[in-house]
């Protein structure tokens, strides 16, 4: 963020002088129609430059009270910032055909991170990858991959209760063994494995190259592109390389792994073990071992960092919210009894579990800009017109209540981490489930049942088992938490401290028996 802010400084002039060109031209073709409202030119450009880039969605939550819910940014690469579900529902889903695209940047070529499918344009390529996850994650296929959650949520109790100073590690852990088993039917080594190391180190650099304002850059000035590497501000050349080769490693090395395992008959069941028999025996959609490689990796890369994000946020809300913990536990308790520890048959039976597992969701999102989708015609939506290749990101997050998941028309006193507010008066779920939070119409996350199951074994689970409570100082005083969040694209909480110790001795007992 601070190499793309430097860039961006440094070109402002020409900026400014490409701007007014670009800015000209455009309004010759909006068919006499305005575009949505939004700040000029020189002051997006500036408002871009000397954004807060712990939490640069302020600014776009700063020209949404300004213009109204469609915001229009014209920084040569236009841009359309949805502050509303209403009207992300109507162009992102019911008018799916024109915005179904991603911003084609070269960034992501140049980092070795074009094959991604939640970078792909919308193509065939898309289509066919689009088709796999449907055949891994469908709602009816995913429950296949159950035993996999339950049994790394329990592994993650175990972590827990050995080094509960930990969990920040713990929770990358769960979620890393988790689609790695799920995708390869790879088990992770407990410290350092080698190929989480290569996975984990490729996606660190891919997220720091993807960061919004960087798309936007480099999709917009591609000439950055051709400009010498010793120039001020395009050392980013350097690390592109080292993106390259951590990219293929990380396509090939758990591909060969699979290979090789089910050659010599080891193999788990996975996706890619099922992707490879079924091209084998020619019962599924045939695919080279490159795609397979293509859909496994990416699947790996869009899931770690969201599902962990969400553990944590789910753990800094129950330790700020000890009646929450208590009602959850009451649920939990007078349910399954207190004898075993939970498992999937019982998620029916737990709604309150389910609305802390929606909360979780809305209260503070991994992703909070959503992910660019971009258009493939022009639109005309509300007496404004809407040009084709716009990119258009549904914000979901802001500090005033205004963007989607925090709208307080539907979720008064958003900031307050409340489930009740997904249940009726009769306790029972309402028909809010939080898919906002994996986004909208045609490239909805394909991930999302598997995300959701993931969550709620290791909410369940740590819930059934442990207290989670404040640090306390060296007086013995509670150490308040303050939600923060880190920045980027995909964003986690700030580390805090807390204690997060076994409900009783028979707990304890049960997670260890486990083992
Ligand atoms: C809590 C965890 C997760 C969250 C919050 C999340 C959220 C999202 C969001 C917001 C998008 C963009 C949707 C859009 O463009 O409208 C997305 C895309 C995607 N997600 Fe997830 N995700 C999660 C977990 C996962 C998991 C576990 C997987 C796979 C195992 C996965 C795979 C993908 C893929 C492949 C895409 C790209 C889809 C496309 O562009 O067509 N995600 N996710």
């Amino acid at each position: 963020m601070d190499s793309a802010r430097s860039q961006i400084l440094w070109f402002l002039p020409l900026l400014g002088a490409i701007g007014v060109l670009l800015n000209s031209y455009r309004k010759k073709r909006a068919h006499g129609l305005p575009y949505p409202p939004g700040p000029g030119f020189l002051h997006a450009v500036k408002g871009l430059a000397t954004v807060d880039s712990s939490a640069p969605w302020l600014l776009f939550v700063e020209w949404r009270k300004r213009y109204g819910p469609l915001v229009y940014l014209d920084v040569a690469q236009p841009m359309l910032i949805i502050h509303s579900e209403i009207i992300a529902r109507e162009l992102l889903e019911k008018r799916a055909s024109k915005y179904s695209s991603r911003p084609e940047s070269p960034t992501f070529e140049l980092y070795g991170w074009g094959f991604t499918t939640a970078l792909l344009p919308y193509n065939d390529k898309w289509r066919q990858h689009r088709r796999f996850y449907q055949r891994g994650f469908r709602p009816d296929v995913a429950i296949q991959w159950r035993p996999f959650q339950l049994q790394k949520a329990r592994t993650l109790l175990l972590n827990l209760l050995n080094s509960p100073e930990d969990h920040v590690e713990h929770f990358a852990t769960f979620t890393a063994s988790t689609i790695m088993a799920i995708t390869y039917g790879y088990t992770t080594a407990p410290h350092d494995d080698p190929l989480l190391n290569i996975v984990n180190r490729a996606i660190a650099i891919f997220v720091k190259s993807t960061a919004i304002l960087n798309v936007i850059i480099f999709s917009t000035f591609t000439f950055l592109e051709s400009l010498p590497t010793w120039l001020p501000g395009l050392g980013f050349y350097r690390e592109a390389s080292v993106s390259r080769g951590l990219s293929r490693k990380m396509l090939d090395a758990p591909f060969d792994f699979v290979k090789k395992s089910m050659g010599d008959g080891t193999a788990q069941v996975s996706l890619v073990s099922e992707f490879l028999a079924q091209n084998d025996e020619g019962t599924g959609p045939l695919a080279s071992e490159e795609t397979i490689k293509e859909v496994a990796a990416s699947g790996l890369s869009a899931g770690i960092e969201t599902t962990s994000s969400h553990v944590m946020v789910f753990l800094m809300a129950i330790a700020m919210h000890p009646s929450v913990q208590e009602q959850a536990q009451a649920e939990i308790d007078s349910v399954i009894g207190t004898g075993r520890l939970p498992d999937f048959d019982d998620r029916p039976s737990l709604p309150y579990i389910e609305a802390v597992l929606r909360e979780t969701l809305r209260w503070q999102q991994a992703s909070p800009f959503g992910a660019p989708h971009t258009t493939t015609e022009d639109d005309v939506y509300d007496g404004v017109f809407i040009p084709k290749s716009m990119l258009t990101t549904p914000l979901s997050w802001s500090t005033y209540g205004t963007a989607i998941a925090h709208d307080e028309s539907k979720y008064p006193d958003p900031h307050t981490f409340n489930p009740s507010r997904f249940l009726t008066p009769e306790g029972k779920l309402n028909d809010d489930d939080m898919h906002v939070d994996f986004g909208f119409g045609r490239r909805i996350c394909p991930g999302r049942h598997v995300a959701e199951a993931s969550l709620w074994a290791a909410i369940v689970s740590i819930l059934a088992a442990f207290n989670v409570r404040k640090a306390k100082d060296e007086k013995g005083n509670d150490i308040e938490i303050t939600p923060a969040m880190t920045p980027g694209q995909v964003v986690r909480p700030v580390p805090f401290p807390c204690r997060i110790i076994p409900r009783s001795a028979e707990k304890e007992n049960l997670v260890r028996m486990d083992d």
